[in-house]
């Protein structure tokens, strides 16, 4: 049986940014069974965030179709930073915060793609034994140094310098892939756009050590940007990462069910393995009744599931189906936790209070005046329950644990009231 034509798959999706040798590839894989192919993550951080899915999701699409991926964690190479992109010298890591990145990515790489038919690789298991002499003489000779010049990466921090160490960093992932194709059959290197001169680097040197002929072929993946011309990936707040402590899966649901119409459907074909018929279904959706956001919703179903597991998603689609409804008794302290992180909050005494007073000293209010009013207007929900007696008294040991007080003004404004 014909295998799935992931190349043209990826195509469809957009994905395709640059290839080396597209012919070859094609060509490769309609002889060959199988194929290996790897991406590399520096451990510059304790998670990974939505912009290291965008090349791990095609790896994953690989792995789905019967393909070998293997992700290269970057002891060795996050040692010393990557300059690609980047417009000034990285602070070097110490190899504590390496060491400790390193556990973190790992494992939460293993629970994006199991363990069948996958590999993780380390590269300081080989850079780090490679010394000075041998570095410069079995693989400074075969680089350039007016070819790594001219990389758009080293070319344009020549004006504000960059360090050798830095400079030195294309021949370390050169290193990377020549090995992994020599010694672990590794044809293919994938990557975001910016890596495309550190990936073919790997290729000159894997055909200047092995042969012309030897397989080996690079795709970069496009740069994402958002409607708004910003760089995908990074929220107003900072990065949506993978780990449910520095982004909840409530947060991540949310990032997501928020997308743009504009964006919504590159972002299916991204980051969902739904079918091409379902995505343009929901394309066409987008198009005629875009208020029901129905490609929104599936894609936050889909990419949190992926990410966080079905458990993730109940709870999230659970917070998010209780704030929006008011119906918030049922929920944790921790959920109101995720649900509420970024409402508005205010402090009060864990004594009774009447309720026009509670919301005046609170701040939710600006006078008791308006506070009578909108009591009596029934616009006031205390921890889910609408008061309308300007008698009313808050009792803040009545719910969630005594260590918050929920109001809700109005239809969805809610204030989150720490217990002090
Ligand atoms: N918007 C994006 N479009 C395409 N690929 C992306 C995007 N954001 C991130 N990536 C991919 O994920 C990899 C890691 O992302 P990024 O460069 O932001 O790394 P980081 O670890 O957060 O930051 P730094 O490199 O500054 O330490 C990139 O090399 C790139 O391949
Ligand atoms: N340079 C890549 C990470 C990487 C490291 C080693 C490699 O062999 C490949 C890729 C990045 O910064 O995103």
């Amino acid at each position: 049986m014909a295998k799935f034509d992931i190349l043209e798959d990826l195509k469809w999706r957009g994905a395709i940014n640059q290839e080396t040798d597209e012919e070859g590839l094609r060509k490769y894989l309609a002889e060959h069974d199988d194929l290996a192919l790897y991406c590399g993550t520096d451990p510059t951080g304790d998670s990974l965030h939505i912009g290291h899915l965008i090349p791990f999701m095609i790896l994953k699409r690989f792995q789905m179709a019967g393909y070998h991926p293997v992700i290269l964690i970057g002891g060795g190479t996050g040692a010393i930073g990557d300059p690609s992109g980047r417009t000034t010298e990285r602070v070097l890591q110490t190899a504590e915060q390496v060491k400790h990145n390193e556990e973190s990515l790992t494992n939460q790489m293993k629970k994006l793609f199991g363990t069948e038919n996958f590999e993780i690789r380390n590269n300081a298991e080989w850079l780090g034994k490679i010394n000075l002499i041998d570095f410069l003489r079995d693989y400074g000779k075969y680089f350039q140094v007016n070819n790594m010049i001219n990389k758009d990466v080293v070319a344009s921090r020549l004006e504000n310098g960059i360090s050798f160490t830095e400079f030195t960093y294309q021949i370390l992932q050169a290193i990377d892939f020549y090995h992994l194709n020599k010694d672990d059959g590794v044809q293919l290197q994938i990557g975001g756009g910016d890596q495309w001169g550190n990936i073919t680097a790997g290729i000159d040197l894997i055909h200047k050590l092995e042969g012309s002929d030897r397989p080996a072929f690079g795709l970069t993946i496009p740069l994402m940007l958002k409607a708004d011309g910003t760089k995908f990936g990074k929220s107003a707040g900072g990065a949506v990462w993978l780990d449910p402590e520095k982004t909840s899966p409530y947060e991540f649901y949310q990032f997501w069910i928020n997308q743009d119409d504009r964006d919504v459907v590159k972002y299916l074909k991204y980051f969902t393995f739904l079918s091409h018929e379902e995505i343009e279904d929901l394309a066409e959706k987008t198009e005629k009744e875009p208020w029901k956001r129905a490609a929104q919703k599936k894609l936050a179903e889909e990419v949190t599931k992926f990410v966080h597991g079905e458990e993730g998603l109940k709870e999230a689609q659970m917070i998010t189906d209780a704030l929006f409804s008011g119906d918030i008794k049922n929920l944790s302290v921790t959920q109101i936790e995720q649900g509420l992180k970024n409402a508005p909050s205010a402090e009060a005494g864990s004594e009774k209070k009447n309720i026009v007073d509670f919301l005046v000293d609170t701040k939710i209010e600006p006078s008791k005046r308006q506070a009578r009013e909108d009591v009596k207007n029934g616009a006031i929900y205390v921890n889910g329950d609408r008061e309308q007696s300007v008698d009313f008294e808050v009792d803040p040991s009545s719910a969630f644990d005594g260590k918050y007080v929920i109001i809700r003004k109005g239809k969805r404004k809610y204030t989150l009231v720490t217990i002090k």
